[in-house]
């Protein structure tokens, strides 16, 4: 394993009224992942997002960012770190070109026309360079706010909500943005409403749920342990109800009496369908067509919240 790019220890904030938003945070984010922060409204994502950029101060608890500590060595973190917020504040007169270079001298970093250069590129505004931003589309400022937190070569990139209220056309695109940077070495920290985004964008996912981090795990080992698999039988004709001698079967029957639908472990030793089938031979019940269906990851998140 290589060392973490940002490490999060014992960390816990409870703001001035008494409000305890982060509790007993411990998460290891390592160079060139990405990783989404799943969870419902005021889980305390932006809190900690926040602390890990310095904006906000632990109560307890440390992190540090490429070995530095956020509260301490404040400068440093900051600089490693570019954040895209979800809305841009910059002069809409401006081009891309002068304000992605301006930001690049808020962080003190000497000017480098090439690097700009490769960023715009990057995001794809290379041609608009000199465009005022406010002529520019609403997927473009959105690559504009991820060129301008690039503008400094930080290492890591915070995304809050990357996507929200975008269509689903740019939401790929900016998808496909994210695995180039991801590719360029830059590790990626995003918030997310979409599972289907986390689906598409992260190698692992950090589940919080009232402050807490209830679950971290790579995608895929996620939804292996925790995916159900479903096996969909087209009836060749309706049935009025289940028949009373499957009773050890998870199964249902469609609104329309047409599919039997037959829920079993994906993980499990015996999914027990040759059983099911012989079951369903005996009681005369045919069908024409079947198929496996996977539960999705917002099936398993919805699960997981409604167990918090
Ligand atoms: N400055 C603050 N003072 C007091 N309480 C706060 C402050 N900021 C956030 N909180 C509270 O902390 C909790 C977590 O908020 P946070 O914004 O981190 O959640 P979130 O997961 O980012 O939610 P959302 O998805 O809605 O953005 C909420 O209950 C919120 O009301």
């Amino acid at each position: 394993m290589p060392e973490p790019i940002v490490s999060i220890r014992d960390l816990n904030k409870t703001y001035k009224g008494g409000y305890q938003a982060l509790k007993n945070i411990n998460l290891d984010i390592y160079p060139g992942e990405i990783i989404a922060l799943l969870g419902p409204n005021g889980a305390g994502k932006t809190t900690l997002i926040s602390t890990i950029c310095g904006i906000n101060q632990p109560t307890s608890g440390t992190v540090t960012v490429g070995g530095y500590d956020t509260v301490r060595d404040y400068r440093e973190t900051r600089s490693l770190i570019g954040l895209v917020p979800q809305e841009l504040t910059t002069d809409s007169f401006e081009t891309p070109w002068v304000t992605v270079s301006f930001s690049r001298g808020l962080f003190n970093k000497p000017k480098d026309p090439a690097y700009i250069e490769s960023v715009l590129k990057d995001v794809a505004l290379w041609e608009k360079k000199d465009n005022k931003i406010i002529t520019l589309s609403g997927g473009m400022k959105r690559r504009l706010l991820i060129a301008k937190a690039l503008s400094h070569e930080p290492r890591i990139l915070f995304l809050d909500e990357p996507t929200a209220g975008v269509d689903v056309e740019l939401r790929r695109d900016m998808w496909r943005l994210v695995h180039r940077l991801r590719e360029n070495g830059v590790t990626v920290i995003l918030t997310t409403h979409y599972i289907e985004e986390a689906e598409e964008m992260a190698d692992r996912v950090a589940v919080i749920a009232n402050g807490e981090i209830t679950l971290v795990d790579e995608k895929q080992a996620l939804m292996q342990k925790l995916g159900k698999k479903q096996l969909i039988l087209d009836l060749s004709q309706p049935l009025e109800a289940l028949p009373e001698s499957l009773p050890d079967f998870d199964l249902k029957l469609s609104e329309d009496n047409l599919q039997l639908i037959y829920t079993f472990e994906s993980q499990g030793e015996r999914t027990g369908i040759t059983r099911l089938m012989e079951a369903l031979r005996d009681e005369g019940i045919q069908f024409n067509d079947l198929r496996t269906a996977q539960s999705s990851l917002e099936e398993i998140f919805v699960q997981l919240v409604e167990e918090a």
